[in-house]
């Protein structure tokens, strides 16, 4: 018997937008009311979603519910709209999902952008700074642009992901008339229920291995690895140091815990909060905790300066947000990593890695490497660069 989120993908079709997490699926159709906000700060989030709201309720909606994309940078423009059609379905297992046929995606070429010696030098360059600046961390990132042959079927793509990641947080979101983002994130900004809200930061990787014995080696050495529990433990503090302030109650585990995603392994950590406001919308809360040290760094303006100076290309919604609110504030928001830009003539597959004191420019130039495998395998891309040995 086919089970209800399946007859959700099945019903995707170009446009649409699909987000999935392991509390709910939600297939959005067209859009009644949208906004591409000026910028991505707080306040003009908090002021869009209003208005959306108040239209709908306006013209009589009765169940309103917004799904959008908010950008990396606090200066680029969100798009937040309500779908004219919302299907939702309770929690979304997808742990039986039929993987379905491999998708083959046949590439004129594809280009590092930025090439992986200029990555490689933008974290040695990093490394300088934490002995001449005040940064404690900072995620650096890259991509990989390949010119295709023939659009690739988003439908297909998320049913991929869907199978190999059932537990995470899955989405499709149209960018554009013929564009969108897909991905399959791992990590939870922000879900809020009712009063409750709950947050789990991933910070601290490592590729797994194909040979179960090193597979479990590898998240041991994760477990203890001091270098990654610092840079975990700067992602946990700030999130912690910014909701504190909005919480009555908050829980912080002693210390995090290693999970796996199809390819890596992760340190987690759950921390879960009571609301001093219950008006703070899930998306006020993301708001205020985005952009974390997991996709930024530490101090944030720091970091942020660094990734403008080094990295060398824009991010866009890649390493941004993308979620649901709904009229009572419920809601959730995940960071939009292992993600790739469809358009009809290419794809774009993102990855990033934190950098703190003892970082590598090659292990953090594996570790992307590692983590772009997510979308590279489930498109069915074949390609290696001079970060090879990661992806055993
Ligand atoms: C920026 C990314 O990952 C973040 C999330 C989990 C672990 C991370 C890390 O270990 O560096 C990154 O902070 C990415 O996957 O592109």
């Amino acid at each position: 018997m086919e089970h209800a989120p399946h007859g959700l993908l099945e019903g995707l079709k170009p446009g649409d937008a699909f987000f999935s997490s392991p509390v709910t699926t939600l297939l959005g159709r067209g859009a009644a009311h949208e906004c591409q906000t000026a910028d991505a700060r707080p306040q003009t989030l908090d002021d869009a979603a209003r208005a959306l709201f108040d239209t709908a309720k306006q013209q009589g909606h009765p169940d309103p519910i917004i799904m959008g994309l908010i950008p990396f940078d606090h200066a680029d423009s969100a798009r937040l709209f309500i779908p004219e059609e919302l299907l939702r379905e309770a929690p979304g297992t997808f742990e039986q999902y039929p993987p379905g046929v491999p998708l083959e995606t046949p590439t004129r070429t594809i280009t590092p952008e930025p090439a992986p010696g200029h990555y490689r030098q933008a974290v040695e360059r990093a490394l300088t700074l934490f002995d001449t600046t005040a940064l404690d961390k900072v995620v650096l990132a890259r991509s990989l642009r390949a010119r295709i042959e023939a659009p690739v079927d988003a439908q297909a793509l998320l049913k991929r992901l869907v199978s190999i990641n059932p537990q995470g947080y899955n989405f499709a979101l149209p960018t554009g008339e013929r564009e969108s983002l897909v991905g399959a994130s791992p990590e939870l900004l922000i879900r809020r229920e009712g009063h409750r809200v709950i947050a789990n930061p991933l910070a601290g990787s490592i590729a797994r291995h194909r040979d179960p014995a090193e597979d479990q080696r590898r998240a041991e050495s994760l477990r203890v690895s001091e270098k990654d529990l610092r840079e975990h433990a700067l992602v946990v503090e700030a999130i912690v140091a910014a909701l504190r302030p909005l919480c009555h109650t908050l829980e912080v585990p002693e210390g995090p815990e290693v999970i796996a995603t199809d390819r890596m392994w992760h340190l987690s950590t759950t921390l879960e909060g009571e609301l001093a406001d219950p008006g703070m919308t899930s998306l006020a809360v993301a708001a205020a905790l985005h952009p974390t040290p997991a996709v930024c760094g530490a101090p944030w303006q720091d970091a942020h300066q660094a990734i403008k100076a080094l990295e060398g290309f824009e991010r866009g919604y890649f390493t941004g947000l993308v979620g649901w609110c709904d009229a009572t504030g419920d809601g959730e928001w995940a960071i939009t990593i292992r993600c790739a830009e469809l358009a009809p003539d290419h794809v774009r597959v993102f990855a990033g890695a934190g950098v703190v004191p003892g970082s590598s420019p090659q292990g953090e130039l594996e570790e992307t490497a590692a983590k772009m495998r997510t979308m590279l395998d489930a498109m069915g891309l074949d390609y290696e660069d001079d970060a090879t040995n990661t992806t055993a």
